[in-house]
């Protein structure tokens, strides 16, 4: 029998390592030899602007599209040769919208946990405890339709979450949304960093988005060009701020990569 790998480097468990990836599109090379790895119970913010190669990377590590270079396992668990494994651990809210607009709250909601394997009444109990947790309770009637933007996105952090991931993918969760609605979003998911112990990839273009305390990623055109927890990420870049330090990095062709510790 194979083993899956513990997803422990050291003494230390890993609840996402990319290592190596590339993807092109055709002649159209969008990632570029990335590696970056996130522990478990922290927030780590993917910074790049429009064409990064921010949602490239979800489509690879949620194996939409297969990794052909590189590899990218999820506590452990190798995405390509073990999907089932590796994606039972993962939540992932995408950019697009994905509820179905005809149906309640409650039927996207358990439609979801059917698929995961999740039967009526247990699904019933997830489902009540995490419209509390996304600040919807009580809305298991309403229509996708009727819903705002933010409550939308609400569900679907919940629906993301139903399966009891330890990894929670967000790509660009907030776009398009209000300032407050943004900002309770972001609330309710640091929250869950430090009350539920998950791990979050929090893809975003938005610098305002990132805290002091956090991890970064930052990509320019496929190119990972710094990693690190925010205050060594500034200083390795010689900015005074994490915005000036993304400006810069964002622009410089010449950039290295900024690498701290993570
Ligand atoms: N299906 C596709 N076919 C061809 N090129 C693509 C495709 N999807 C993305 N690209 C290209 O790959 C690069 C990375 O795009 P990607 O969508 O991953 O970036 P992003 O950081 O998510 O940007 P955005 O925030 O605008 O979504 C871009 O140059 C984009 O034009």
């Amino acid at each position: 029998m194979q083993h899956a790998r513990t997803g422990k480097a050291g003494d230390e468990v890993v609840a996402l390592d990319v290592a190596g990836v590339s993807h092109s599109y055709g002649p159209k090379r969008a990632l570029n030899d990335v590696s970056f790895s996130i522990a478990p119970a922290t927030f780590t913010v993917l910074l790049g602007l429009n064409g990064a190669g921010k949602t490239t990377l979800f489509s690879l590590i949620s194996h939409l599209y297969d990794t052909r270079r590189g590899s990218i396992r999820i506590f452990g668990h190798d995405v390509s040769r073990a999907s089932g494994e590796a994606l039972r651990r993962v939540g992932i809210v995408f950019q697009a919208r994905t509820l179905d607009l005809d149906l309640s709250v409650y039927q996207n909601l358990s439609y979801h946990a059917s698929l995961h394997g999740i039967g009526r009444h247990e699904a019933r109990q997830r489902i009540a405890a995490l419209l509390g947790t996304v600040d919807m309770q009580g809305r298991e009637h309403d229509k996708a339709r009727s819903l705002s933007g933010g409550q939308m996105r609400r569900i679907e952090i919940a629906r993301a979450l139903l399966h009891r991931p330890s990894l929670l993918l967000l790509d660009e969760a907030t776009v398009g949304l209000d300032i407050q609605s943004r900002a309770g979003i972001l609330a309710t998911i640091r929250k869950l960093v430090e009350t539920e112990g998950i791990g979050v990839l929090w893809a975003t273009h938005l610098i305002d988005e990132v805290e002091d305390g956090d991890h970064v990623v930052v990509l320019r055109q496929g190119d990972l060009v710094a990693k690190g927890k925010v205050a060594d990420v500034v200083k390795a870049s010689g900015a005074g701020s994490i915005r000036d330090a993304f400006s810069r990095l964002s622009r410089s062709e010449a950039a290295g990569i900024a690498e701290t510790s993570p």
